[in-house]
């Protein structure tokens, strides 16, 4: 759901409420569907899609990312980053915008204790974190490394109590107590997270995250572990816990059943006010929700609110580069770069795009510093798309012989797909004939002769990439 779908502007963070309740009118308020009025009340034009009084909590346009590629993108499988390596993608990161780098645990290895201390001189305006076990001994050699800040974790889930850490409720409370004041004596923030919160028990999570929050943690976390939790089980936890803490809310998603950017969206209607990422969503397993798909799916809430914060032309690099670090491809379907993610095909698509690329896209590829492309050489072109090259290429054709050159395509799309070469070259045979007065239209055959003059077709190869594609 595009939450401008209506054009409704929505200032940072907080929407305007309309009138009094905007509760879905299914006559509950005395309302039909479509406003008409009922039981004698008055007729309200109401949109059903439109904010509601529980709209305060919402932060889509008022959230911090805490990027997590060097952290939990290092526990993907095929990760191993240098130290130039880290220090390439923190820099990108930190021109790209985000708000929080966080890092491995110092604890880890004596590498990554470098690597820390490394990326916390580089003077970066992103503050940088790094991420511990609920345990004096990693936050005290966290403190030590220059970060402005620490993440400290440890399960709460009666599958962690038992088979992780052995401990009960009891103890890690009074050791969060003791890692979170030793942090914050060191002057530096402190979040403090619950482990595998979805299968914790409630009232264990709202009373530790009540006592931490009332010691001063800066924020705490909420993680989606395992990738268990749908966005209604988010909306309701968040809102909950935003009900029982008043610092910031952070949230950790796993992405194992595809759920982690929805996820995150829902999070931040609740009242959530910082989100992890990676880039390309690389992590444990299937890793967690993707820099570039939270941010396109903001975008979209909130076109200018993204583009004033992070620098979006800069994420296909920032991609390649981890893609490249990790040896993995961009996936084509990825939000953005994903190589296909601009390019429209189907005749009534690219019709209505050539005259308003509203029509079929959300997201504008200019403000990501990308370009759109209609395909052609298909066999579910149509003669606008055909129509819009003929005048990229100077041609003149009326509209009855660019319909006939259609069917021409078309009939060889039948068989392969034709390259934009090809297209191309059949338009200028197709023009040429017309001008020599050796062609008109429905001559098939004439126009079959022309073309094995100029040995058409003289490409053979079926393209992988969107090659057959003007660029508008
Ligand atoms: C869900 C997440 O992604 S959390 C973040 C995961 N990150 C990492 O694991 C960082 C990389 N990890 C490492 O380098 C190592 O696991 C270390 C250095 C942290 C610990 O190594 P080891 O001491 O050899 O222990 P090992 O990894 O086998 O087991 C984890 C230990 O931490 C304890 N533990 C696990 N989670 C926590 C926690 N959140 N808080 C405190 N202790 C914990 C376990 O009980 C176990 O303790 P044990 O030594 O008494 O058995
Ligand atoms: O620290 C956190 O909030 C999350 C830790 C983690 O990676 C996870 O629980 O999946
Ligand atoms: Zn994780």
């Amino acid at each position: 759901m595009c939450p401008h779908a209506n054009g409704d502007a929505i200032p940072n963070g907080k929407h305007e409420m309309i009138g009094v309740e905007n509760t879905i009118s299914n006559g509950i308020n005395g309302h039909s569907a479509n406003g008409q009025s009922i039981n004698g009340r008055t007729a309200q034009k109401r949109n059903p899609y439109a904010p509601r009084a529980s709209d305060f909590l919402n932060n889509v346009s008022n959230f911090k990312i805490i990027e997590s590629t060097l952290r939990e993108g290092e526990q993907f499988a095929n990760a191993f980053f240098d130290t130039k390596t880290k220090i390439a993608i923190a820099k990108a990161l930190d021109a790209f915008g985000v708000e929080y780098l966080e890092l491995t645990s110092p604890a880890a290895s004596e590498q990554s204790r470098l690597d820390c201390e490394a990326i916390c001189r580089l003077g970066l305006k992103a503050k940088i974190l790094t991420h511990i076990r609920c345990h004096m001994d990693d936050a005290r050699i966290a403190v030590e490394t220059g970060v402005d800040g620490v993440d400290v974790v440890i399960g709460t889930s009666s599958f962690l109590r038992e088979f992780s850490h052995g401990k009960d409720m009891t103890y890690i409370t009074k050791t969060a107590i003791e890692v979170i004041q030793f942090v914050k004596s060191k002057g530096i923030e402190v979040r403090f997270s619950t482990e595998d919160s979805f299968r914790s028990d409630l009232v264990d999570l709202l009373s530790i995250y009540q006592t931490v929050d009332k010691i001063g943690v800066n924020r705490v976390g909420i993680a989606d572990t395992v990738g268990c939790a749908n966005p209604r089980q988010v909306y309701e936890l968040i809102r909950t816990l935003r009900g029982v803490v008043g610092c910031d809310i952070e949230v950790h998603l796993h992405n194992d059943t595809g759920m982690a950017i929805a996820n995150a969206y829902t999070a931040l209607e609740a009242g959530a006010t910082h989100i992890d990422t990676s880039v390309l969503g690389i992590g444990e397993r299937v890793g967690i929700t993707p820099l570039g798909g939270l941010v396109s799916c903001l975008y979209a809430a909130n076109p200018e609110y993204v583009k004033s914060k992070y620098n979006l032309p800069m994420l296909r690099e920032i991609e390649n580069l981890v893609a490249e670090a990790v040896e993995v491809n961009v996936p084509f379907c990825n939000p953005v770069t994903g190589y296909c993610a601009f390019t429209h095909k189907a005749g009534i698509h690219a019709k209505a795009i050539l005259n308003n690329p509203s029509t079929y896209e959300i997201l504008k590829p200019e403000d990501f510093g990308l370009t759109r492309y209609v395909s052609i050489g298909h066999r579910l072109t149509g003669w606008n798309a055909v129509k819009s090259r003929v005048e990229q290429l100077g041609l003149e054709l009326t509209d009855e012989q660019i319909k006939d050159a259609t069917a021409k395509i078309k009939e060889l799309a039948d068989v392969r797909t034709q390259s934009m070469d090809d297209v191309d070259s059949l338009l200028r045979v197709y023009h040429s004939g017309i001008q020599s007065g050796e062609l008109a239209v429905g001559q098939k055959e004439a126009l079959d002769r022309l073309l094995a003059q100029h040995q058409y077709p003289k490409f053979g190869v079926k393209p992988m990439k969107p090659v057959d594609a003007t660029d508008i």
